[in-house]
């Protein structure tokens, strides 16, 4: 049985007279990637907005390790372990892959507290390369280099590689292959199974089902507002869940598609 990191309990949230979560209520075990899924305003968008913090719900529970949390901003969701990944993902573009990597949290000299405490800069660049050379991206990567000059696929894992520095327990990518070639694309998803490997939880929100059948254990389907299919990848196929997320009956439209 995989231990439960995040529980949602009946969410709700609108806007206005929009019900943009209707009572919505998943599980995400430890080590788990679980795809979100949906058409355009089925409420993905809305529910990882709640878990990250960036606004409160109307209704409902939000559960981290089996206790009963509060979260009110994103400082609160990061300080409970819930890392949120945008697509423009929020990499200082200016600063050294090292700097961001630490960016907030960096290490400083203690030599130097009480009068001022500089950067740490050779603890920053060994920590930073450490860690590059731990999610497998050190090849390519120099921890001084600045962000400006990455891919967006690099920059993509350099902001999964901060948010496994910190611990995160669960780590929420919000298409995180959106506008990339199709090599970046593999490298991503192949950088999400690492995070998996080493005992993260993700959250994937995508519009690529193709890509949730290479990563995800499980996927999670929402249509206007409500979580309307739950499955394991390992039961379920593309046209299933193409048809769940549509709402198509897609065993008359493969009829038809048939017959002609
Ligand atoms: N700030 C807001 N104010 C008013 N309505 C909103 C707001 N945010 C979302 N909505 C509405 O809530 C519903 C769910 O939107 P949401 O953005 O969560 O969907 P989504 O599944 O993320 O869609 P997409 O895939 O297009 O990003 C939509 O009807 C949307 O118009």
């Amino acid at each position: 049985m995989v231990q439960e990191v995040l529980r949602l309990q009946n969410l709700q949230k609108s806007f206005g007279s929009v019900r943009a979560l209707k009572n919505a209520s998943f599980t995400l075990g430890e080590g788990e990637v679980v795809a979100l899924l949906g058409d355009n305003g089925a409420g993905k968008s809305t529910l990882i907005k709640a878990i990250s913090g960036v606004f409160p719900v109307d209704r409902g529970d939000i559960y981290v390790r089996g206790q009963k949390v509060s979260i009110r901003s994103t400082r609160d969701a990061m300080d409970l372990g819930i890392e949120t990944i945008h697509q423009d993902t929020s990499l200082a573009p200016d600063l050294s892959i090292a700097r961001n990597l630490f960016l907030g949290r960096e290490p400083v000299n203690l030599k130097w507290l009480g009068v001022f405490a500089p950067l740490d800069l050779a603890k920053l660049r060994d920590a930073a390369s450490a860690l590059l050379k731990r999610v497998g991206i050190s090849k390519k990567l120099d921890a001084d280099a600045l962000v400006s000059t990455l891919s967006g696929g690099e920059r993509q894992s350099i902001a999964i590689s901060r948010a496994m520095q910190f611990a995160a327990k669960v780590i929420i990518l919000d298409e995180p292959t959106n506008n990339l070639g199709v090599e970046e694309t593999h490298g991503v998803l192949r950088f999400v199974k690492e995070v998996r490997a080493a005992g993260h939880s993700v959250l994937l929100i995508t519009h690529n089902i193709h890509h949730v059948f290479q990563v995800a254990d499980r996927i999670i389907v929402m249509r206007r507002g409500e979580i309307v299919a739950e499955q394991t990848v390992a039961d379920t196929d593309l046209l299933t869940v193409e048809s769940i997320i549509t709402g198509a009956d897609m065993s008359a439209l493969l009829k038809e598609t048939r017959a002609k």
